[in-house]
């Protein structure tokens, strides 16, 4: 999709303080939710709530409004109308640049490192939430803690090893496979310990034994936190969700357990046309990985 429009300017951040959140439970309500781009009415009253420990799925055919309900919760798009709350407390005008600090990490469509560091560097940029002098600082090359530096380094190396990738750590992240790079954006997502992970197409451009391995990932990180998992390959989301809200042409259309939205009629219907098959429960999709209609 296209550049994403353009939150209203705001005065001063009202987002919650992770400081005095205090809720243990990591919840992510959202209520209401409608996005107007200008005339398009991108989302219309559209509400989901991630359970704490819990992978939500959000699925829809192309064009429904899954991206931009993403982005809502990540602060990039303002909706028109409509709320938010995170771990019970409100979440108003929230910032991108705020969600560290709320224990929210995500991953967009493509992987977006920074192609002049080291894929190490990169994902110590993620872990910026638990520094005290900040990488920040270090890219600046303002004084900073060396031991600060030290636990980013190890923080940093052990996510990579998480994901298999530590071999890569000294490499540049524009001459590795595809896939080897979404690994190291995951990495990076994962390395601040997030509540909640966001994650926007993580399956995009991968083969079916790497799609396997982030199924399996994604089911080892429920539990540890809750994840929002914005998907178009359905066998992944049937397989890994718990829950799964389904949008058609910005409006919520059917939600439940994986097994409820399969069965129901208006999901079928919504896809008709589409090359994505939505498999019958239990069962593998032949079309897996299929997705646009053009
Ligand atoms: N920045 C924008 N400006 C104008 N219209 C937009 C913008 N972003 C999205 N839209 C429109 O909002 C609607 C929802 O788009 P969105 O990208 O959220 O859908 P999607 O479900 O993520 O689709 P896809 O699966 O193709 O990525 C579409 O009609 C789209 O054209």
């Amino acid at each position: 999709m296209g550049p994403l429009a353009q939150p209203t300017p705001t005065a001063g951040s009202t987002a919650l303080d992770r400081t005095t959140a205090g809720a243990p439970s990591s919840r992510l309500e959202m209520t209401g939710i409608s996005v107007a781009f200008g005339g398009v009415t991108a989302l219309s009253d559209v509400s989901l709530v991630v359970e704490p420990g819990q992978v939500h799925g959000l699925i829809g055919p192309n064009g429904a409004g899954k991206t931009t309900l993403f982005n809502v919760a990540c602060g990039i798009v303002r909706p028109t109308a409509g709320s938010m709350t995170w771990r019970g407390k409100p979440l108003r005008r929230l910032r991108p640049h705020q969600l560290a600090g709320l224990g929210i990490s995500r991953t967009l469509q493509g992987v977006g490192l920074f192609p002049g560091m080291t894929v190490l560097e990169n994902v110590m940029i993620g872990a910026h939430r638990h520094a005290r002098a900040g990488f920040a600082s270090a890219l600046l090359a303002l004084p900073r803690s060396d031991r600060d530096e030290r636990e980013l380094r190890a923080r940093a190396t052990a996510a990579l090893a998480d994901l298999d990738a530590e071999g890569f750590a000294g490499r540049y992240p524009g001459g590795l496979p595809y896939p080897v790079q979404k690994r190291v954006a995951l990495a990076r997502a994962l390395v601040a310990e997030p509540e909640l992970l966001l994650l926007d197409e993580p399956a995009s451009g991968l083969g079916e034994d790497e799609m396997h391995e982030l199924g399996e990932l994604i089911r080892r990180l429920s539990g540890r936190m809750s994840v929002l998992l914005v998907e178009h390959h359905m066998d992944l989301v049937m397989r890994v969700c718990d829950r799964i809200t389904v949008l058609d042409s910005g409006k919520q259309i059917s939600a439940g357990t994986p097994a409820e939205v399969q069965a129901d009629p208006a999901v079928t219907e919504a896809y008709l046309g589409d090359d994505v098959e939505v498999p019958a429960a239990g069962e593998p999709s032949a079309t897996d990985g299929g997705r646009h209609r053009g």
